[in-house]
């Protein structure tokens, strides 16, 4: 068997191993199961394998992250991915651990989870709303903002459940809810009500009174339709917030405490309807998204829920005809969520009048129950069988599609999740591929398997769409064609992506700078095979009309790393032209089957054909040739002036020709590119080897492109990059390349230089790399550097376009702008205490930091609070103890200044990063020296493992 098959065969069982094992945890809870089962012994027998192999395979998906592990004599294993809660440690030294977390943990279950979306759409607003919950005293003020209708109040009395359930919340504090727009008319009642009074404070106040705060001590208080608030009120209300105390009305002198946890809410823009000076005082601001935000599964969802409410409060089975059911799931409810409870019970007691008078055991809703309005749109119900005649559903089959769990959005979560655990160094980037793999195959056998879930037309449509793809582009950029199945698969991917199109694209426009990142990381594992995805996904964006994110390039990216295509791509394809009918063609078949790669193409030249005719098809072969820019020909004509001076012309392609072609040489050649050599030694190994000549027509034309580099990460630089991008006058012949700049010094060494001609870059952060032009944020903010620009750039737009170039730069640029880059912190705000540390630390330096140093100050100290409040990263600095070292005055220093802020935030500035603020401030010498350490400590670590460069 060769190792292919093998190594099939071993992933196959694998697999089944952990399907076993998730089988047999089935609807159990943790301390229902029988341990027994779960161990290697008993897991071997069910599988008829080796006890040997199935621990090897267990201990495996164990270090996948996928298992957990408990006791040791027997060890039994456990799938994470069934364990209700995420709270589980990836050990336990016997069961009986095991089981007592799980009870702690069952305690704590959810609060969030009987809302409908919580690990969908609401998913990330919760996790929001718990991260606020959960900062030391009364927490962080919250503004829920969405559409009337849409879950604002559920949530935040969801919110009050979870403080109670994490003690966060004394036994007595309360949760308080306001309507504010009952008080837009009446401003007085409102302070009132809120403040307390004393006896006198108006006529007909006859004794002293405790306000709303007093009651809501310790509490929660939800202030709903905030924006109806009167500026004087949303005044008053932020004068308490800033202080914790306030008077009663009334009484200017006595002073009142109280400690209150806020949640407000709003349908409005808040930016527009609060007042900036207590729209700066709630940090967070969590969109609820409207119920057409919502994915399909979602809306179907929500029926059957509110479908199970009515079966409870009438103690009857509620039926609904197919027809119904299908006009609330396509009906768009302006009022949202709210609104389609509201129709729903409408129709309901129409059913239940009926049900009377017929004395029928069932409660059936018809069409003809439900509102009128939302009968009559013709449009939308067109399609729709209004007749009584239509089936009638019992709820628990109300949700065809794919049941309760949505395989898509699980999938979506859990690469997620082992993304961020890569990013924070949990898993190495092997495992991080394996796992998310391991996770694609189980959402691969969901597509493929369940019949009764697809086989739609739309499938159909989509599949001949792809085959279509498959043949026009496979060939044209050099990829083996996907096979029948695995057409079939990516079709039913994007059936299903389909349905969950809205979730995507909300979800991925909040997670966009983790989802970037991961693209990145892609990229460096196989940069070619993301442009050739990033080629294909277009045509069937157009073709579908569908809406494909980010996230959809990675998960197609996925796939074909999944299918094995372009793993590992032939860095230099092979082109090999021989006399004979087949000659070519055997060497190149044998050569890529005994390589396990498809580096080798073949034109055949029979004896008959003319020069000319195979020259063409060479020709042509290079000038369809995409995403490569080096190429080896291997020719046996004993000619190379003749096919050289026929390819002289070819653009963007170094070309190597070899004088010789047998299979041996064919293997040497395939064997020293798939070790990575360049195509010269490539070419000067094969000539050693076997004595052919060769000659490298050189035709390559590097792309251009411009760097935007930040010291905060890639998602500024990123920022920059989009900037930079939005601010071009037309399209440009010219790529922006975001990049981080402590992997500046390693992309240069991984050939990014070579890669593209480097025309400019643009940042914060000053590195000097090879002399190339570098103009900083705050040049373009000032205009200082617009005849670099106007050089740089002259060739590529005319004076005209460089004008409108510049100003769009000087509009994009605006620090307003940058800094709107924060995801959880209100800029406004933060941008306060930035300015209060940036003061501080030139007052304590005693020099004044240049304007250019302290715009990218502002950008990374913005990012560096938000960057430790949400994931909390690991920062590596060189040398951190000789730092400590060094600078304890300056540590000392930047801690004190920080002093604010990181109580205010409950966060702890780690000295790697105070390290990297004085490469900042200091930035010319110490940035060299940090770039020094970067290739001495790499030379020392290669040492230490054992290699040499
Ligand atoms: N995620 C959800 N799961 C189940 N039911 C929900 C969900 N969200 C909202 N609902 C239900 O929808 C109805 C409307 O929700 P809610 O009153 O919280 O909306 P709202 O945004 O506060 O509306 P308004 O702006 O009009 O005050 C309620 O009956 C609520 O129980």
């Amino acid at each position: 068997m060769d190792w292919k098959r093998s190594r099939t065969m071993e992933k196959k069982t694998k697999r089944q191993l952990y399907e076993l094992i998730e089988k047999q945890m089935n609807g159990k809870q943790v301390r229902d199961l029988n341990l027994d089962l779960f161990c290697a012994r008993s897991l071997s027998e069910k599988m008829e394998i080796s006890r040997n192999l199935a621990s090897q395979y267990l201990n495996e998906l164990f270090y996948q992250g996928l298992l957990i592990k408990i006791g040791a004599h027997p060890t039994c294993f456990l799938a994470r991915s069934k364990l209700l809660n995420d709270g589980y440690a990836s050990v336990y030294a016997n069961a009986e651990d095991l089981r007592i977390q799980a009870e702690q943990l069952q305690e704590k279950r959810s609060v969030f989870s009987d809302l409908i979306g919580s690990s969908g759409s609401l998913h990330y607003a919760i996790e929001q709303c718990k991260a606020a919950m959960n900062y030391p005293g009364s927490g962080l003020a919250v503004l829920l903002h969405g559409p009337t209708g849409s879950g604002k109040s559920l949530l935040a009395a969801k919110l009050y459940d979870y403080c109670r359930q994490q003690r966060l919340i004394a036994e007595k504090g309360q949760l308080i809810t306001v309507n504010c727009a009952e008080y837009s008319d009446n401003p007085d009642f409102f302070l009132t009500s809120l403040f307390g009074y004393t006896k006198g404070a108006y006529t007909g106040a006859e004794k002293d009174s405790e306000g709303l705060l007093t009651l809501a001590d310790q509490g929660l208080l939800f202030l709903d339709e905030i924006h109806s608030l009167t500026p004087e009120c949303q005044e008053k209300l932020f004068l308490f917030m800033d202080k914790g105390i306030y008077h009663r009305v009334g009484d200017n002198q006595k002073w009142y405490a109280s400690a209150v946890r806020f949640v407000f809410a709003t349908t409005e823009n808040p930016d527009q309807a609060l007042l900036k000076t207590l729209f700066r005082r709630i940090p967070i601001v969590i969109q609820i998204p409207s119920l057409k935000e919502r994915p399909l599964t979602e809306k179907r969802e929500l029926i059957r829920h509110i479908l199970e409410g009515e079966e409870k409060k009438f103690k009857m089975p509620v039926r609904i005809s197919e027809s119904a059911y299908r006009l609330l799931e396509q009906h768009e409810f302006r009022h949202n969520i709210g609104e389609l409870k509201n129709d729903i019970q409408v129709g309901m007691a129409g059913a239940y009048m009926k049900a009377i008078s017929n004395a029928s055991p069932t409660l059936d809703l018809h069409i003809s129950d439900l509102p009128s309005a939302l009968v009559r749109n013709p449009l939308q119900n067109s399609g729709l069988d209004q007749g009584s005649t239509s089936r009638l559903l019992p709820l628990n089959e109300l949700l065809p599609y794919g049941g309760r769990e949505n395989r898509y959005l699980l999938f979506y979560q859990a690469a997620m999740q082992n993304y961020e655990r890569f990013q924070k160094h949990e898993l190495t980037l092997d495992t991080f591929l394996a796992t998310t793999t391991l996770q694609l195959e189980q959402y691969v056998d969901f597509l493929f398997f369940n019949n009764e879930n697809f086989n739609s037309p739309q499938e159909e449509i989509v599949q001949s769409m792809l085959a279509n793809i498959n043949r026009l582009l496979c060939k044209k950029l050099g990829m083996p064609e996907l096979s029948n199945n695995e057409i079939k698969i990516l079709a039913r991917y994007f059936t299903d992506l389909m349905q969950n199109e809205p979730i995507s694209l909300v979800e991925q426009r909040r997670r966009s700078r983790t989802i970037q990142d991961f693209q990145e990381t892609l990229k460096s594992v196989n940069a070619k095979l993301v442009s050739i995805v990033e080629e294909i996904l277009p045509l069937l964006k157009t073709g579908l009309n569908l809406s494909l994110g980010s996230f959809e390039e990675i998960t197609v990216t996925l796939f074909f790393l999944y299918f094995n295509h372009g793993y590992q791509p032939a860095p230099i394809p092979v082109v090999i032209m021989a006399h004979g009918y087949s000659i070519a063609s055997g060497i190149a078949e044998l050569a890529n089957q005994l390589l396990h790669q498809n580096i080798f193409t073949a034109i055949d030249m029979p004896i008959e054909s003319h020069f000319e005719t195979i020259t063409n098809k060479l020709k042509q072969y290079l000038s369809e040739i995409r995403n490569c820019h080096e190429i080896i020909v291997m020719v046996d004509m004993g000619s190379l002036e003749g096919i050289q001076k026929y390819i002289d012309q070819t653009a963007d392609l170094d070309i190597g020709i070899i004088n010789n072609v047998t299979t041996k040489l064919a293997l040497d050649v395939g064997a020293m590119i798939m070790e990575g050599n360049s195509l010269e030694a490539v070419l000067e190994n094969a000539k050693q080897r076997s004595l052919p000549n060769y000659v490298i027509v050189k035709n390559r034309v590097r792309p251009k492109a411009i760097l935007t580099v930040c010291s905060s990460g890639i998602g500024i630089a990123g920022k920059i990059a989009a900037l930079v991008e939005n601010s071009f006058p037309k399209k440009m012949d010219l790529t922006v390349i975001p990049i981080a700049a402590d992997t500046l010094q390693h992309r240069q060494a991984s050939g990014i230089f070579d890669k593209y001609n480097v025309i400019l870059i643009l940042g914060t952060l000053n590195l000097k790399p090879q002399g190339i032009p570098f103009i900083s944020i705050e040049d373009i903010i000032n205009q200082s550097q617009s005849d670099q620009l106007q050089e740089k750039l002259g060739g590529l737009m005319s004076k005209q376009e460089l004008v409108v170039f510049t100003q769009n730069l000087v509009r994009n640029f605006s620090l307003d702008n940058l800094i709107d880059y924060l995801t959880i912190l209100n800029p406004e705000k933060i941008i306060v205490y930035v300015e209060e540390i940036l003061e501080q630390i030139q007052k304590q330096l005693e020099f004044t930091l240049s304007n250019n140093i302290l715009i990218g100050l502002y950008l990374h100290i913005s990012c560096l609070i938000e960057r430790l409040i949400i994931d909390k990263r690991f920062v590596y600095y060189l040398n951190l103890e000789q730092f400590e070292a060094e600078h304890g005055d300056f540590i000392a220093m930047i801690r004190k200044v920080f002093g604010r802020v990181c109580r205010a935030y409950n966060v702890e500035i780690p000295t790697a990063e105070i390290g990297y603020l004085y490469n900042y401030i200091y930035q010319g010498e110490s940035v060299e020296k940090q770039a020094e350490c970067v290739e001495t400590s790499k030379s020392e670590l290669m040492e230490s493992v054992g290699f040499t460069e």
